[in-house]
């Protein structure tokens, strides 16, 4: 099962993969062909419903499949309204052959005739809402032929996640959907088939720049709505609650406050006026200041704890009660991962241990990658949590799925990197689930690692790293351009 968002990073990961979507489309195109090559027989009448964005696209590229078909082609609207570049292309293509292709300007002009099959290219994963014009009126006509009705990807009108349907949606016969099963397509009454593509596999089993279609945020949202995080950490250590304050910041949080202990408060506060930072008596996190963590983080998107606590057992403890009263979200690093095997919460964690962490945690990870993957997977799965196993490559898991992140460098072996994913990781959890949060962040930093490296070498250190989060999260961010 795939959502149509996570369908849309998996197609980016592609392309930066050497598999650009065009070539996917192409695919696509080839997969609908043989659908309708396998309802209707040789010399069927075939007729191609067409719509402005990729789902029509597919379309354009299946019409080149069907030699042999007496084959028709509508777009509904304008040439000039298509709306990706690949569409475009491959309704640029269709125009050279002796294909019959119009574009159908008016609605009112639309005639369907009397097809064999109708093949729905309307709309596809890009639907908002309910079906508007020309497409609400053309898949009423659609509805009303005795025709064979093959989808491309979902029934226009269907949303592909939710299964919800407009009440003028399509009724497919057919559905020819791309790459993996889509969750609203399970409830159709048709015939649901899935074609590969030629997605890599990687695509999925790694993370990739697809990862930041995801942390586009609402023009219209206030502070507080991408990100309002509560940082804890510092006492025996300053810079680390510090990092993950900055990278909280820096990955797009709009509020991010840091309890610390009172005798390392002036210090963290001069590291930068950004900081708004609250002091707990005494010298390292104790039981005493539970009660006020616990106020401190009612309402934000994610707790992170841990960076620079120091493993006083008064800090484990106090740890460990938090978790016993917390429901929240949380990103757990550091010393504060000690008091988390044995601990009963309902809070929803992202645990992200170091090699040495994750064995002090109790999960013997073997060296061998695949093992490893399933290792920490197994660990992810009976501490029911997600695990972010940081290492030369990082594991991602929720227990179930697995996702590894290869992004990064030998550099990054430098203090301070891990608070880095935390802040990050936690800055994510605003509008991500604790593991695509966590999948998206392990890329985000590696990203920074190697933008960090470039301008540096091995010489960087995390407050370098820290500065090029914000370049990390650009998609125009070019590795071979120093001008930043
Ligand atoms: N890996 C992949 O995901 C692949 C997907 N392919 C195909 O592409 C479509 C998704 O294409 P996209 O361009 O994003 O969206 P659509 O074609 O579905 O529609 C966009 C188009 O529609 C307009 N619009 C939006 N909502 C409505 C509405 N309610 N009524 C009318 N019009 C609407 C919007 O303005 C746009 O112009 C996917 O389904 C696959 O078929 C690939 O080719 C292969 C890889
Ligand atoms: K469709």
């Amino acid at each position: 099962m795939i959502s149509a968002k996570m369908m849309g990073v998996v197609d980016e990961n592609a392309e930066a993969l050497g598999v650009p979507r065009k070539q996917l489309m192409e695919s696509s195109g080839n997969a609908v062909a043989r659908v309708v090559r396998d309802v209707a027989e040789s010399g069927s009448s075939v007729t191609l419903v067409c719509g402005r964005g990729n789902n029509g696209g597919d379309a354009f590229a299946a019409a080149r499949f069907l030699e042999g078909y007496d084959v028709r082609v509508l777009l509904l609207g304008r040439e000039e309204s298509i709306t990706t570049d690949i569409a475009r292309e491959n309704w640029a293509a269709l125009k050279e052959t002796d294909i019959d292709a119009e574009a159908v300007r008016d609605s009112r002009d639309l005639d369907l005739g009397d097809p064999d099959v109708v093949v729905d290219a309307m709309l596809g994963t890009g639907i908002t809402g309910d079906l508007r014009e020309p497409e609400a009126t053309a898949a009423g006509s659609i509805n009303e032929l005795d025709a064979t009705v093959v989808a491309v990807d979902v029934p226009s009108g269907v949303d592909a996640d939710t299964g919800e349907a407009a009440g003028n949606a399509v009724d497919a016969d057919h559905v020819v959907t791309f790459h993996d099963e889509k969750p609203g397509l399970s409830a159709l009454d048709a015939d649901v088939r899935v074609a590969d593509i030629g997605i890599p596999e990687a695509a999925e089993r790694f993370t990739g720049p697809g990862y930041l279609s995801l942390l586009s945020r609402d023009p219209n949202s206030h502070k507080g709505q991408n990100g309002d995080v509560l940082v804890v950490g510092g006492g025996p250590f300053t810079g680390a609650p510090a990092l993950s304050t900055e990278a909280a910041f820096r990955a797009g949080a709009d509020l991010v406050n840091t309890a610390t202990p009172e005798s390392v408060k002036t210090v963290l506060q001069t590291y930068g006026e950004d900081l708004m930072v609250r002091g707990l008596p005494g010298d390292h996190l104790k039981p005493e200041h539970v009660d006020e963590l616990l106020d401190l983080a009612e309402g934000k998107h994610a707790v992170a704890i841990g960076p620079g606590l120091g493993t006083d057992e008064e800090t484990l403890a106090a740890v460990r009660q938090f978790f016993e009263q917390f429901d929240g979200n949380a990103v757990v690093d550091a010393d504060a991962l000690h008091a988390i095997p044995d601990v009963d919460t309902d809070a929803d964690l992202v645990c992200t241990p170091n090699g040495h962490e994750l064995e002090e945690m109790g999960c013997d990870a073997a060296d061998e990658r695949d093992q490893r993957a399933e290792d920490v997977r197994g660990f992810a799965e009976e501490l029911g949590h997600v695990v972010v196993a940081k290492g030369p490559e990082d594991i991602v898991s929720d227990g179930d799925r697995v996702v590894v992140n290869r992004v990064g460098n030998s550099g990054m072996t430098v203090g301070g990197t891990g608070d880095i994913l935390t802040g990050i990781t936690a800055s994510f959890r605003a509008t991500l689930d604790p593991f695509t949060a966590a999948v998206a962040a392990t890329w985000v930093n590696g990203r920074a690692g190697d933008l960090a490296y470039e301008k540096r070498g091995n010489g960087f250190v995390a407050s370098d790293m820290v500065e090029e989060v914000p370049y990390a999260m650009r998609r125009d961010t070019d590795l071979a351009d120093d001008t930043r």
